[in-house]
């Protein structure tokens, strides 16, 4: 049984009344099976439908259609007792991080929150180191917890909200656009933390991207959308380096993608002077 099954995945929105009805059939028909630390890409042009096939997974748009299990669990229609459980296994880290964090609350109290309901094994000072390890991890000093999210830049933000996800070891983490606002060297140091959260536990990863050379070194499979449909899909050394459809084509000779495949688990990174 694949950790994630995506099956027939549909969703239309309806905006409008009468005559001025319209329809956008933003997923159509998508099939995914994700394993535990597999990462898979999507990629694919501007409202192909990649964000909403990963909000549907992570349960923020309720599908006109098909069916999602995550772990056996039918994510769409959970039990009560079943809805905790995927609350805490199923992470996103969204586009705008500008929406995305309370600003009432200091970054401490955004990633403690999660760490306090789901693993509650942690005391107060237990919480406070895991909040400065993964701060740091992010590249951000381990002082920022107690600033507001007011104190950082957009990138910064980005970077706090993969720590908030982080926090709970989720077993599926959604990225959309998660790296691409970040200077290279953030870039790296981010890449590098995912692949140790794989590692390390077994993290799987849905990755949405515009940028082709991050899911080249980052994700093991690609799904290549048009139009709410998957038309193509398969390893990414298949999709990078012998496309088959018209589509992938087109859209790798837009984006020309180093061909070196170097994966970031073994870059060297620059010293990083950690900013909070
Ligand atoms: N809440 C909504 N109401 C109506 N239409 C929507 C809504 N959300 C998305 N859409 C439309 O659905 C289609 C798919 O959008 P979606 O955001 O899923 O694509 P995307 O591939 O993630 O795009 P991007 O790369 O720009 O984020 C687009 O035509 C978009 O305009």
């Amino acid at each position: 049984m694949s950790l994630l099954s995506i099956s027939d995945l549909q969703q239309v929105y309806r905006s409008g009344r009468g005559g001025s009805a319209r329809e956008v059939r933003a997923v159509d028909h998508v099939d995914l099976q994700l394993e535990a630390g597999e990462i898979v890409g999507l990629v694919g042009e501007s409202g192909c439908g990649k964000t909403t096939t990963a909000r549907c997974v992570t349960g923020l748009v309720r599908p006109t259609g098909g069916s999602i299990t995550f772990d056996g669990v039918d994510v769409l229609h959970p039990a009560r007792e079943e809805k905790r459980r995927l609350h805490r296994e199923i992470k996103m880290v969204f586009q705008d991080p500008f929406a995305s964090l309370n600003p009432r609350m200091t970054v401490e109290q955004i990633i403690g929150e999660g760490l306090q309901t789901h693993r509650p094994e942690l005391d107060k000072a237990g919480r406070r180191t895991v909040i400065g390890e993964l701060l740091e991890q992010v590249g951000l000093h381990a002082s920022a917890a107690s600033a507001y999210p007011r104190s950082f830049s957009g990138g910064q933000r980005q970077r706090i909200g993969i720590a908030r996800a982080l926090a709970v070891k989720p077993r599926l983490l959604v990225c959309d656009e998660v790296v691409s606002a970040l200077d290279v060297s953030i870039q790296a140091q981010i890449c590098n933390l995912l692949l140790d959260s794989r590692d390390e536990y077994g993290l799987a990863m849905m990755f949405i991207s515009h940028d082709l050379a991050v899911v080249r070194q980052l994700c093991d499979r690609v799904l290549v959308m048009r139009a709410g449909s998957v038309v193509e899909s398969g390893t990414t050394d298949a999709i990078f380096g012998d496309p088959q459809h018209e589509y992938t084509r087109s859209l790798l000779a837009a984006t020309p993608v180093p061909e070196v495949r170097e994966t970031a688990a073994h870059q060297e990174l620059p010293a990083l002077e950690k900013r909070a």
